[in-house]
């Protein structure tokens, strides 16, 4: 990636207004920082000539009568701007001299200070639009897509990488004020004196040469970063996740060394990097102190500069070279961060490549996706459908030929990793199948339609997520409309009245995942979630696994009798839901092994291979 085209790649996506705001402040800065050291020469000049006995209010001496080679006479910019106040009015004394000097310098730290704020302002504005925009990209994607990627990479993206393109970026937008200030000081230096300037130039040149090697330090070091940056958010995030299981086995010293690992090997490229900086500008300082007094030596004893000009010009020079060494420490930054941006930019182009289509709606907030209900009239259909995972030789699906009719109840069983979840997602539009076609009263589910799809399904599954919040906006995830009395109904439909018995009620508060909750409350209240949204198709995957006997009971009674209201599908094993449902489909090895009532299925099951009904299902 070409870090300068990169760099204005990001800048681009920045408001006009704010960008061009932010560029006309730099160049006003520099301005008045270049005037204002342009004004010390004739002021130098008149002390020296006067040799301390100059009133504050007394003229300065003209061009014309000073006659000497110091205060900038002879030069004609410095003329002009000594002329250019006595236009305005103001007699070019020492005092006003010193006024106007005191009066840039006010000028210029309002500019700066209105500078700085834009460029937070912009830098803050362009980071949370990138984030924004993963984010985005990330929603919008196949799911199979994020199925195959891992979930800390994509968070370590969007939190410590977009973080890093923030700091590059910080030290990006301070680099291009450097650049518009070193050149007002190099202009200024050129005014007083142009050959200088050309030492100034080509030894600043040489020792910038000399610096590559630390700026390509610095990028691999920042793809380093990024490495151990994953590394501490996948580890974070396994352990949290399985912080239970930790204490369980007793292994929490082993997860803290893992830890401290981590850390420390994150902590090593940070160090090398703070390192590489440090050094560099200690380099940059001793060698800045020799050619200040180099240029001093050639400017006095070998090219006789007047001493106003000379001083003027190292004063000039010994703010340059601060300057010059923020400008290679923010390009080492901004270079560093670069790997960082690159791996946005990555998950930007493949987000866009694996995205979603959908179907766009213009609504008061803009375009939103369409949610227009999807009734089913007749029946879903599978036709033939193959689906294999990536890295996987076997078919999760092999040839499955299916068909759901309207508002009828089936029930899908298989031994585990026979492929139910998968013909679930297929079933829910969210995975496409490799060959075969899936059809809902005859209209291909591809494309477009599978978004649209979705706004019409409910799902349950095994594992329930609910949001860290109270139960009642967990409840409105499911329908963002319904008033209490919904809220109610779906509650006592899905067996989850125990709702009305907590202290809180409805407000609730549900914990990390609903982990405030038991397993079996968890799965009522995904169930009620799943009727507020008065889907077309019910999924309910495993969704009594966690019920005791008597709540299962009453979530059975349920879903019996949302039977002939909409269409059904129930994976699991237990004989009670299946000996209602309208069809029974066996998988086996992703294939449909048997299909058709309880009854009817019911002797194809001995003969199969392997624990297929489960201990659950002989159980009843
Ligand atoms: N994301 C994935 N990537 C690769 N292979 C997968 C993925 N998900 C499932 N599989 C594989 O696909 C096959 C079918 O898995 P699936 O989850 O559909 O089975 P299942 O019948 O629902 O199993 P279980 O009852 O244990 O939940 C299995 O061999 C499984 O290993």
């Amino acid at each position: 990636m070409k870090p300068l085209r990169a760099f204005w790649r990001l800048l681009g996506a920045a408001p006009r207004g704010r960008l061009l705001s932010f560029i006309l402040l730099m160049t006003l800065g520099s301005l008045t920082e270049g005037i204002g050291l342009l004004l010390l020469v004739p002021l130098l000049g008149a002390l020296g000539e006067t040799a301390g006995g100059f009133a504050v209010g007394e003229a300065l001496p003209s061009s014309a009568d000073a006659g000497g080679t110091g205060g900038g006479q002879g030069n004609p910019l410095i003329e002009g701007l000594v002329s250019g106040l006595s236009w305005l009015g103001l007699t070019p004394t020492v005092g006003g001299l010193l006024l106007a000097f005191v009066g840039l310098v006010v000028l210029r730290s309002a500019i700066q200070f209105g500078r700085e704020r834009l460029g937070i302002s912009l830098q803050y504005r362009l980071v949370d639009g990138l984030r924004l925009r993963a984010y985005e990209a990330l929603l919008g994607v196949e799911w199979r897509w994020i199925a195959a990627g891992r979930r800390s990479d994509q968070a370590n993206l969007l939190l410590t990488d977009i973080n890093r393109v923030g700091v590059g970026l910080h030290y990006g937008i301070g680099l291009l004020a450097t650049a518009v200030t070193l050149t007002a000081y190099l202009t200024a230096a050129l005014v007083l004196s142009w050959t200088m300037t050309i030492l100034v130039l080509a030894s600043g040149g040489l020792v910038f040469a000399l610096m590559a090697r630390q700026r390509r330090h610095a990028l691999s070091l920042g793809y380093a970063l990024g490495e151990a940056n994953r590394e501490l958010q996948s580890r974070v995030q396994e352990s949290l996740a399985g912080i239970k299981l930790t204490k369980i086995l007793g292994q929490e010293n082993r997860h803290l060394a893992q830890f401290g690992q981590t850390l420390a090997r994150l902590r090593d490229r940070q160090l090398r990097f703070a390192t590489s900086t440090s050094l560099s500008r200690a380099f940059f300082q001793v060698v800045g102190a020799g050619l200040l007094a180099t240029y001093l030596y050639v400017g006095l004893a070998l090219w006789r500069l007047p001493v106003p000009e000379l001083l003027t010009l190292v004063l000039i020079f010994s703010r340059l070279i601060p300057q010059f060494i923020a400008a290679q420490q923010q390009i080492a930054h901004w270079l560093h961060a670069l790997p960082a941006l690159e791996q946005t930019e990555r998950l930007l182009a493949d987000c866009r490549d694996a995205a979603e289509p959908i179907v766009e709606a213009t609504t008061a907030m803009g375009a939103a996706p369409a949610t227009t209900p999807w009734p089913i009239e007749e029946a879903i259909a599978l036709e033939c459908v193959n689906l294999t995972y990536a890295g996987r030789d076997r078919p999760a699906l092999d040839g499955v030929t299916l068909r759901l009719l309207a508002r009828t109840t089936t029930a899908v069983i298989g031994a585990s990793g026979a492929g139910k979840s998968t013909l679930a997602d297929v079933l829910m539009g969210l995975l496409t199948p490799d060959a075969g076609a899936v059809t809902i009263d005859g209209e291909p589910l591809i494309g477009a339609r599978r978004h649209a799809w979705r706004q019409s399904v409910a799902y349950v599954p095994q594992e329930v997520f609910l949001f860290h919040d109270s139960i009642r906006h967990n409840l409105l995830w499911g329908g963002p409309e319904s008033d209490e009395a919904a809220l109610r109904e779906a509650l006592e439909r899905a067996a989850a009245d125990f709702v009305f018995d907590l202290p809180q009620g409805l407000d609730t508060l549900v914990g990390d995942g609903g982990v405030r909750l038991s397993g079996g409350e968890r799965q009522r209240l995904a169930l009620a979630r799943a009727l507020l949204r008065r889907p077309s198709l019910l999924i309910l995957d495993e969704a009594t696994s966690a019920l005791d006997r008597e709540n299962e009971a009453r979530v059975r009674a349920a879903i019996e009798h949302l039977h002939g209201d909409l269409t059904l599908v129930l994976i699991g094993h237990r004989l009670a839901t299946l000996e209602h449902a309208d069809q029974v489909v066996v998988l086996e090895a992703g294939r449909v092994a048997a299909q058709g009532t309880w009854e009817q299925v019911r002797p194809d099951l001995a003969a199969l291979p392997g624990d297929l009904i489960g201990a659950g299902l002989r159980d009843g």
